[in-house]
């Protein structure tokens, strides 16, 4: 049975205001977490879609707002390419926000794309477990956990039909994605459904009827991977632009809730 969530949909007109409310998500997450942990540790995801919300963390006013020196900054997934590659996650956070911003180099932890996959998911495995000073079978809690979603359902790099959705235990693994004959490295879903805030920031005509699909439609996670992202905090966040929202059931004053149960 999966968790029963809240998801809270939230609709923009351009994809710039979707950016600027991921953002503002962030900022204030890592400095809610500063003030009751004395740190932020964050997961972001890569491809396209948040390349914009980047870029506006990298300038004012979050330039400032953001308290960097005391981020940590992980990465949801990554491809197994060099850090140096166009398709590299890490690269283009690189180049729209790493460069830009006062974020101490060691508290920037990428996985290793560049390493055999086994290798790259232990090892960055290892490091979450010293960053989060983890004994025994803990796992991490993340203070928040941004997703973005491919026209495939996928989530993180947790593709449609592939090993990775059965993985329970481990808090990061190689998953092997025969439909696009690679290997990438990935959180697994239940290190992601402990976030303590967990959203997907979601943009554009080609991901309206699988994002139909993933919030109103039966539960078949095998094919829409982020149908599994049911956080334990029994609350869901989606930042949306009218595209991607097109076919769930129309926002109020631009928000939405829909009860996945
Ligand atoms: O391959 C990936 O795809 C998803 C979605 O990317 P987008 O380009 O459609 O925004 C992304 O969330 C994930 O991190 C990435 O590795």
């Amino acid at each position: 049975m999966p968790r029963a969530v809240t998801a809270i949909y939230t609709v923009f007109s351009t994809a710039a205001a979707t950016a600027e409310a991921a953002a503002k998500l962030f900022a204030d997450t890592a400095n809610e977490a500063v003030t009751n942990r004395g740190r932020a540790r964050i997961a972001i995801s890569g491809g396209s879609t948040p390349k914009n919300m980047f870029k506006l963390l990298a300038a004012e006013p979050f330039l400032s707002e953001v308290p960097w020196a005391k981020i940590d900054l992980f990465w949801v997934d990554e491809r197994c390419v060099p850090p140096t590659d166009a398709d590299s996650n890490y690269k283009m956070t690189n180049e729209a926000l790493l460069s830009h911003v006062p974020l101490p180099a060691e508290q920037i932890h990428r996985m290793e794309g560049e390493l055999e996959p086994e290798v790259a998911a232990s090892r960055y495995e290892s490091q979450i477990r010293i960053a989060f000073r983890l004994e025994g079978a803990e796992t991490p809690t993340f203070d928040l956990i941004l997703l973005g979603m491919g026209d495939d359902g996928h989530t993180a790099s947790l593709f449609p039909h592939t090993e990775g959705l059965d993985e329970l235990s481990r808090i990061v693994i190689a998953n092997h994605v025969p439909q696009k004959d690679t290997w990438r490295i990935t959180l697994t879903w239940p290190v992601i459904n402990q976030g303590r805030k967990v959203a997907f920031l979601i943009e554009g005509a080609a991901k309206t009827d699988v994002l139909a699909a993933v919030l109103t439609g039966p539960y078949q996670p095998d094919t829409y991977p982020s149908q599994i992202i049911r956080p334990a905090s029994g609350k869901l966040t989606l930042l949306l632009d009218t595209a991607a929202a097109a076919k769930l059931p129309p926002a109020v004053d631009g928000t939405g809730t829909l009860n996945l149960s």
